[in-house]
């Protein structure tokens, strides 16, 4: 297994891919949230205006940004929680920092695995609580705010608030479940994921609900109760499939899942080869992707932006397969090529 340090393979484009990153993430979130303002909502194309550097700063927000960050850590340390044991991280033995010359890469992926300080984890207090959580109280203002402007919410934004709350609950609820994510066991904690948890997920992932209250979308209930069913068998997959894998890692013997068809491998950790796992590599990302769908719906086919959340989850998941799929290689070396071999299909059944 190479060492956390040693960088041999660089991922995200390396050092250069990292700088550009760094420019055009910040960009993207300005710029959907100016377009989901403005009339045309027009996804592709220069912003419709460009705020004065006095709009930008309001030392209120910095004061509501800082606050929620403070009752969120503070609620994190309260001493009444459980406690969890986590993965065995990729650095298991020792942990070495050689000095690489690539300061932007690191920015952006982060030299620190699981930084600390006593039992306060930074990364996994960023990855769920405060951006999944303002992203439904986002969501929330934006549904009341529409009922102040229109009378009442509309369906549409009912929908996406509900299946948003739903998605952000599932998460909370098995937040154990975060210990096994390759965020937590193999990327460093950098801007990638401190600018993700807090910033990208709240702004971008509330876009259809932003969209929804500058661009009201009637939407009938034949229409929405085929969004909801689309919904719940996305939801139904990506539980089903990451509660399987989940019970099988923390018990094979498990009743839920000890008659399932495994592989076994050299590190005598085994892989499922039926059951979700049989189904296609990755059946939680076709769950979430169905799911993603299901919120751009409600907001209608007139214009892309609603879209965007299925574009970039759509890339964001191929990329993040190819690279868990290395890692597995890796881990796994010929029983990984006889998984594939025996489950070729990667995450939507016979298409990829
Ligand atoms: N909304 C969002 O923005 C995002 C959501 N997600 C969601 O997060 C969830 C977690 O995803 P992610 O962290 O990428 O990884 P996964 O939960 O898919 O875990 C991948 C790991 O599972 C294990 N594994 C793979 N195949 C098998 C098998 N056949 N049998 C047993 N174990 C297997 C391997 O680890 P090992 O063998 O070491 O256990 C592999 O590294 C997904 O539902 C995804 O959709 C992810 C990214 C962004
Ligand atoms: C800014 C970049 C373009 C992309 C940054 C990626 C991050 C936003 C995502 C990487 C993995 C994530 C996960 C979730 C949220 C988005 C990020 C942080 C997750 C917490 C969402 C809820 C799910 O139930 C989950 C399985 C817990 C997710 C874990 C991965």
């Amino acid at each position: 297994m190479a060492p956390q340090g040693s960088r041999a393979e660089l991922e995200f484009g390396g050092p250069l891919g990292a700088a550009a990153l760094l420019l055009l993430l910040p960009a993207t979130m300005f710029h959907l949230l100016l377009v989901a303002r403005s009339g045309p909502a027009r996804l592709l194309g220069p912003p419709p205006y460009l705020p004065e550097l006095e709009e930008l700063w309001s030392p209120w927000a910095l004061l509501l940004c800082l606050t929620w960050l403070g009752l969120q850590a503070a609620l994190y340390l309260l001493p009444a929680r459980k406690v969890a044991e986590g993965q065995e991280l990729k650095d298991k033995s020792r942990l070495s920092y050689p000095i690489n010359g690539n300061p932007i890469y690191d920015f952006f992926l982060g030299r620190e695995l699981n930084p600390r300080i006593c039992s306060f984890d930074f990364k996994y207090f960023c990855e769920l609580r405060p951006g999944l959580i303002g992203w439904v109280l986002i969501n929330l203002a934006l549904l009341m705010q529409e009922a102040e402007l229109r009378g009442s919410p509309s369906l549409a934004m009912w929908l996406v608030n509900g299946f948003q709350l739903l998605y952000v609950g599932d998460a909370l609820w098995h937040e154990e479940a975060v210990l096994t994510t390759m965020d937590i066991i193999h990327d460093g904690f950098g801007f990638m994921l401190a600018f993700g948890d807090l910033a990208w997920v709240p702004f971008t992932y509330s876009l259809q609900a932003q969209f929804l209250l500058y661009h009201p979308e009637p939407l009938g209930l034949p229409l929405a109760s085929v969004i909801c069913l689309i919904n719940a068998v996305g939801y139904y997959i990506f539980r089903g499939a990451n509660s399987q894998k989940n019970a099988f890692r923390k018990n094979p013997s498990d009743p839920r899942v000890a008659d399932l068809e495994t592989i076994s491998t050299a590190t005598g950790r085994r892989l499922l080869v039926s059951g979700w796992w049989g189904m296609v590599r990755h059946p939680n990302y076709l769950g979430d992707l169905i799911m993603a769908l299901a919120w751009s719906l409600p907001c209608g086919v007139s214009h892309l932006l609603p879209y965007f959340y299925l574009l970039y989850f759509t890339a964001l998941l191929v990329h993040r397969e190819a690279r868990d799929e290395q890692q597995c290689l890796r881990k796994y070396g010929l029983a990984w090529h006889a998984y594939c071999r025996r489950v070729p299909y990667r995450i939507v059944p016979y298409i990829y």
